[in-house]
């Protein structure tokens, strides 16, 4: 029999479960008060009778208390998810009969499971749960799931999505009537939020599939600009925290995110989602935590900004250099010949003590495929070990160790930064290596010199991590990831959009990841969620895509202003934003090309506007408003509006310039306006100018 059939039953269920959860939440607060007390009571019992507490009994009362507080948290927890619960209980239902039964079922799901106390069944089904797989993957109709037990095969008879806001049924929606496309509609209209949203209530059968994935060693997820790379992986994290949630913590897992304003921005998806966050890091932290103490390095963004205003075509060869899969090989290479051709034993006398060359090269041939300071270590190991003195004894502590010293010197040398210019010796190349200052290596050296010192002395383990997340994959060159391969012997979850690099002469393609990682299972996300169909027609003109799908969503058609003298653009700008602040939009992205140019702009806006902002690679929040920003920064975040100016003949003409503007556009949701003055951009597309 199907229950709450028509929409006034359903108004009725709501409002019944809404009931069972204050009633929930009622009991929980005084749970938590009594718990409490009960902690400050024991507290005062310890405190006031610790004179005649033996040990044994004091530490008794301390692990009682520690085990009250311990339930009072989670208490605490659970009271959190109830509120959440009460705004909004779930937003689908399933009915769903398995083969060998004769009455179906019906599963309500949503972002946090819920069950009445003293009671076996559910009233709220966890989204992440076996069962609500369903509702993700199938219409009415056949459908299946896997659980624990094994693989539940039977019939959906009826499937319903529901937006509930503050405990009220605004819309629900039958499965008949396209239900994904409609509800997708609707919540992809609306405005920004400050932070990125969790997506639990619309996720995509081509989603669902990554984020319950639970076999890929490696996954690599090539996704086109808006198509939910992101959250994807964040909801991947929080379903493996539900399915494993015996061996993994949200401690065990690190994401490599491209700075500080992405993090704050995906900050709230996984705390939505009932999980804590996890922690991040860059590549360019990696980087110094590796190098520390032996020589700095310029950042990512630095070469970025350099990138953006030079032309030096020497530079550029190094960078592509750097950045080809031939260039690890080539590594390789030298650090197979070094091992082979630096370590020149010699006779060694000393202190009534003789070892033959030859002794001391054959310890080192069998002392394995180590990185070279640990064999050289295992090497005088070994040979002080073996070695007696004329007299046949044992070699004294102190001679034991002139021997080990001397043996580890026999290798040319192990001062990185000689090695690292030996390579470029050794391949013919020596102009291809130029520090930026003293001891300050061009980031294209930086991940080649953490992967000689990796292979020279070993790595400092990142052990606890169990699943390793890296974001942007496009902006990341082959070494990079022989870095983060020698680093991170865990999972990974690796995303990005080859489309999307900020550096082309150093970009990754999908095929040159999956060279690296020749095992990973790799997923393509062809339809693109973020931006209206006239934004991605605009965009694709500028870089075309032609895996590329867009959402059927309507909006404006993105429109460019020429200004008629280099004063008016400004004028132009002042006015957008006044039209902006009139609409109901809550973010304005106005996208530069450089960091510099983006300064430039926000110090001439300055004063004019508040909640205004400028974001550099210095920043860590981000906000809503006015936001001035560069493309590099503007990576992965998005915009109600945006506004990208200065997108004359002059600032927009390379390669590296196309990329930076197809950034900035896709990384509109609902309007983008273009302005410049002098000759337009040849890399816009004609047909959009204002007259
Ligand atoms: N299934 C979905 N339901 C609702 N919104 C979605 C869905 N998938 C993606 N979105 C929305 O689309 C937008 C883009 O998502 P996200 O930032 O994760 O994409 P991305 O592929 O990482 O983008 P980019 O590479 O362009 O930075 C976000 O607003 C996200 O909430």
């Amino acid at each position: 029999m199907t229950v709450n059939r028509s929409e006034a039953e359903e108004k009725r269920y709501l409002e019944e479960v809404v009931s069972k959860l204050h009633q929930s939440l009622q009991n929980l607060e005084s749970k938590i008060s009594s718990t409490r007390d009960e902690i400050i009571e024991s507290k005062r019992y310890v405190w006031t009778n610790t004179a005649e507490l033996d040990p044994v009994e004091r530490a008794a009362n301390r692990m009682e208390i520690s085990l009250t507080i311990d339930h009072g948290e989670k208490a605490v927890l659970k009271l959190n998810r109830i509120q959440k619960l009460i705004a909004a209980p779930y937003f689908g239902r399933v009915d769903f009969v398995a083969d060998e039964q004769t009455e179906a079922e019906t599963y309500y799901i949503g972002v946090h499971p819920f069950t009445m106390e003293g009671s076996q069944k559910n009233v709220i089904y966890d989204w992440r749960s076996p069962v609500a797989s369903m509702f993700y993957d199938y219409q009415t109709g056949k459908a299946r799931y896997s659980s624990p037990q094994g693989v539940v095969e039977g019939e959906i008879g009826l499937k319903r999505q529901y937006r509930i806001k503050q405990s009220i049924m605004e819309y629900m929606i039958e499965s008949s009537m396209n239900i994904n496309d409609d509800v997708l509609q609707k919540e992809l209209s609306l405005t920004s939020d400050e932070k990125m949203k969790n997506i639990v209530a619309t996720i995509q059968k081509e989603q669902n599939v990554i984020i319950r994935d639970e076999h890929s060693h490696e996954m690599i997820i090539q996704g086109v600009a808006g198509s939910g790379k992101t959250s994807v992986a964040l909801h991947r994290v929080a379903f493996l925290l539900y399915r494993y949630k015996e061996t993994l913590t949200s401690q065990n897992i690190l994401i490599i995110s491209p700075n500080k304003v992405f993090s704050d921005y995906i900050s709230n998806v996984l705390p939505e989602l009932g999980e804590e966050n996890i922690a991040e890091i860059s590549f360019d932290d990696i980087a110094a935590g590796e190098l520390a103490g032996l020589c700095h390095g310029q950042t990512f963004y630095q070469q970025v900004s350099e990138l953006g205003t030079s032309t030096d075509v020497c530079l550029i060869e190094r960078i592509e250099y750097k950045a080809s899969v031939d260039f690890i090989y080539e590594l390789d290479h030298f650090i197979e010949y070094i091992q082979e051709n630096y370590f020149q034993p010699v006779d060694i006398v000393l202190d009534e003590v003789k070892i033959d060359q030859a002794e001391i090269w054959n310890a080192y041939r069998v002392s394995g495929n180590l990185p070279i300071k640990l064999r050289l270590e295992k090497t005088a190991l070994k040979i002080t070990g073996n070695t007696k003195d004329i007299h046949g004894d044992k070699l004294t502590a102190k001679t034991a160790t002139k021997i080990r010293t001397l043996i580890k010197k026999m290798f040319k040398t192990q001062n990185l930064l000689l090695l690292y210019t030996d390579f470029y010796n050794y391949i013919g190349k020596p102009e291809w290596f130029k520090l930026k200052k003293t001891k300050t290596l061009e980031f294209a050296d930086v991940f080649p010199m953490v992967y000689l010192k990796i292979r020279l002395e070993g790595s400092k383990s990142y052990e606890a991590v169990k699943h390793l997340l890296v974001d942007e994959m496009q902006d990341y060159t082959p070494i990079q990831y022989a870095v983060l391969s020698r680093l991170f012997k865990c999972k990974k979850t690796i995303l990005g959009d080859s489309n999307q690099s900020v550096n082309p002469y150093s970009s990754s393609s999908l095929q040159v990841i999956r060279k690296v990682f020749p095992s990973a299972h790799t997923v393509e996300l062809l339809r693109s969620y973020r931006s209206t169909m006239e934004i991605i027609d605009f965009a694709q003109k500028i870089n075309r895509n032609s895996k590329l799908i867009p959402l059927e969503r309507s909006g404006p058609s993105p429109k460019i202003f020429r200004a008629e003298e280099a004063d008016s653009e400004l004028n132009q700008i002042n006015a957008l934003i006044r039209g902006f602040l009139e609409s109901e939009h809550r973010t304005l992205g106005i996208v530069c090309k450089t960091q510099d140019q983006a300064e430039r702009m926000y110090h001439e806006l300055c004063g004019g506007y508040k909640d205004f902002f400028l974001l550099d690679y210095s920043s860590d929040k981000f906000h809503e408003g006015i936001i001035v920003t560069s493309a590099p920064m503007a990576k992965g975040l998005e915009f109600d509006r945006v506004l990208i100016p200065f997108t004359d003949a002059s600032n927009y003409k390379t390669e590296m310039d196309r990329s930076l503007l197809y950034i900035a556009c896709t990384r509109a949701m609902h309007v983008l306006t273009i302005t410049y003055f002098g000759e337009v951009s040849p890399l816009l597309p004609p047909g959009y100018e204002e007259v």
